[in-house]
């Protein structure tokens, strides 16, 4: 089997101003320096204002920095957006696109999310790429067939994994204290695993994240499941104490 190392990757969404988030971020990479050697990676992914002072904060650590979402064209005509290369400039070395969030509130398609990961892995970026069903789509037996969709219209020509994490999120547990069942879970992965057999290079080498209310009290159990090879915090990301937790309970 190929070992994989957990990356444990917290999302901060649109939470914290920037005393906060240095806060968080300095906690938590002098507690990385701090332990030496560990059995995970760790990446915090701050909203856009706050990447270039975190990444200062944490320059001198292991802690790596990660944004939320990426355009897929270099710059140009594109009010409000941010693009990979300027994530890069920033200190970034992953992105996350396909939050289901963002398929729900800027209606992105799998075709946009696979165009934002291949401008991120031109830049050097990893992307982890989010896929998941939606409580109805679990309830009418769908959930396989929705996340093979996602990963078929999500995942660029040229994934590898050394590029690629992707992250399994059910919309039904996001933000809601509800968490898949390790069986779930144990199934889903498998799934995603097998799927991704002609899509990545080297399949059996790519990361496949857990998210979805995970917390100090549930991460050990969900990390020791066949295929989770880390977690997409959301919640329990902002607060050091349980992010850190989560992080030390991968075996
Ligand atoms: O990106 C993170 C996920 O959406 C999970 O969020 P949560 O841990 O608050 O449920």
């Amino acid at each position: 089997m190929t070992a994989r190392r957990k990356l444990i990757a917290g999302n901060w969404k649109m939470n914290g101003l920037k005393a906060d988030g240095l806060a968080l971020a300095s906690d938590l990479a002098g507690r990385l320096k701090g332990a030496g050697v560990v059995a995970f990676d760790m990446l915090v992914c701050p909203p856009f204002p706050l990447l270039f002072p975190v990444h200062e904060a944490i320059a001198d650590s292991p802690l790596a920095l990660g944004a939320q979402d990426c355009h897929a064209k270099t710059s140009g005509a594109h009010t409000g957006d941010v693009s990979p290369v300027m994530l890069k400039d920033a200190g970034c070395r992953f992105v996350i696109v396909g939050h289901s969030e963002r398929r729900a509130d800027h209606g992105e398609s799998d075709a946009e999310i696979a165009a934002k990961a291949a401008a991120a892995h031109k830049e050097g970026l990893v992307a982890i790429i989010c896929v998941g069903e939606t409580e109805a789509q679990r309830d009418a037996g769908q959930a396989n067939a929705v996340v093979s969709t996602q990963l078929k219209g999500s995942i660029p020509e040229g994934a590898t994994a050394a590029n690629t994490v992707i992250a399994y999120e059910p919309v039904w547990a996001i933000g809601t204290g509800k968490t898949a069942t390790p069986d779930d879970v144990k199934a889903m992965h498998a799934h995603i695993r097998a799927e991704l057999d002609g899509k990545i290079v080297e399949p059996d080498a790519v990361r496949i994240l857990y998210g979805g209310s995970v917390k100090p009290g549930n991460a050990a159990e969900l990390m020791a499941v066949d295929n989770v090879d880390g977690a997409l915090v959301g919640g329990a990301s902002l607060k050091a104490d349980d992010f850190w937790a989560i992080g030390v309970s991968c075996r």
